[in-house]
């Protein structure tokens, strides 16, 4: 993943309050830039997820390929771009969209949309995710967009994260909530079964999603996905994740290592972009 050249203008502090996982997968150092330094009264999770949004489409430059992430963080990204195209602020910008949710969205707005088939190489994507961890890794797909996410992540030349500081975790898996694994639906409970057992050690519960009429949840790509929820945080991500791409019928991991360039992470004490 190429550098974001246009984050490298902002002064860098090292930040001193990440405790690094042990033992580390990924060797390397985050930088903490303050971009408000005052506190932020009473803002609810919404506001901070649009203000983490706000932040991150300063990035974004007329004729630029975008990656369009899913959720409810990046959909106030959508809303912005939307915006900023309907006023001429922003021009002749072309969207990939990870999700039909996203994608729905962009055409409501009238942001003209492409696909990677067309366009290989983004220059920028960005996207929310579920969990983020000191090293910039993160847990995503609880919106169940992970494989198509991932797709248009990895061929982006920068992927900027936009997230409330209710997602960092000291270790991927750390929050107790789900880390999703996109499954063919032939004989999902056989892969099920083995995500179990490959994880007996950290103690882990594997479970079926269901949607609200508790029928299996079937993603944009026609597959099920299989939530892990694990006891103690994931000792090795970049094992795990190899590990769980072996097994065959599974289709994409909720593990996104090494692949932030940025996280833009909004607090009750202001935003914060994290860089490497
Ligand atoms: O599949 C969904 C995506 O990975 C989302 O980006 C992730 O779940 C975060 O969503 P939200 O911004 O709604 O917390």
């Amino acid at each position: 993943m190429a550098s974001l050249s246009f984050l490298s203008s902002l002064h860098h502090t090292p930040s001193s309050h990440l405790t690094l996982r042990t033992p580390k997968p990924l060797k390397v150092r985050t930088f903490t830039t303050s971009i408000r330094a005052q506190a932020v009264p009473a803002l609810t999770q919404d506001d901070l997820k649009k203000l983490a949004a706000d932040k991150a489409v300063d990035y974004v430059k007329s004729g630029m390929v975008l990656g369009l992430g899913t959720g409810s963080t990046a959909a106030f990204v959508v809303d912005k771009l939307g915006h900023l195209l309907k006023t001429g602020q922003l021009t002749n910008i072309i969207g990939i969209p990870t999700s039909k949710r996203t994608e729905e969205q962009a055409k409501s707005l009238n942001i003209p949309l492409t696909t990677l088939d067309e366009h290989p190489v983004l220059d920028l994507a960005i996207d929310g995710a579920d969990e983020v961890d000191p090293d910039l890794n993160l847990v995503k797909g609880r919106g169940g967009a992970l494989l198509r996410e991932k797709m248009v992540e990895a061929a982006s030349k920068s992927f900027v994260v936009v997230a409330d500081e209710t997602k960092l975790v000291s270790g991927l898996g750390g929050s107790k909530l789900a880390m999703p694994v996109e499954v063919v639906q032939f004989c999902w409970k056989y892969n099920l079964i083995r995500l179990q057992e490959l994880f007996k050690e950290e103690g882990v519960e594997a479970k079926l999603r269901v949607d609200g009429a508790g029928k299996p949840y079937v993603t944009d790509n026609f597959n099920y996905i299989v939530d892990l929820y694990f006891e103690t945080p994931i000792r090795d991500g970049v094992s795990a994740g190899k590990e769980i791409a072996k097994f065959e019928g599974v289709v994409e991991h909720g593990l996104f290592l090494d692949m932030a360039t940025a996280v833009i992470i909004a607090g009750t004490s202001g935003v914060e972009v994290k860089t490497k």
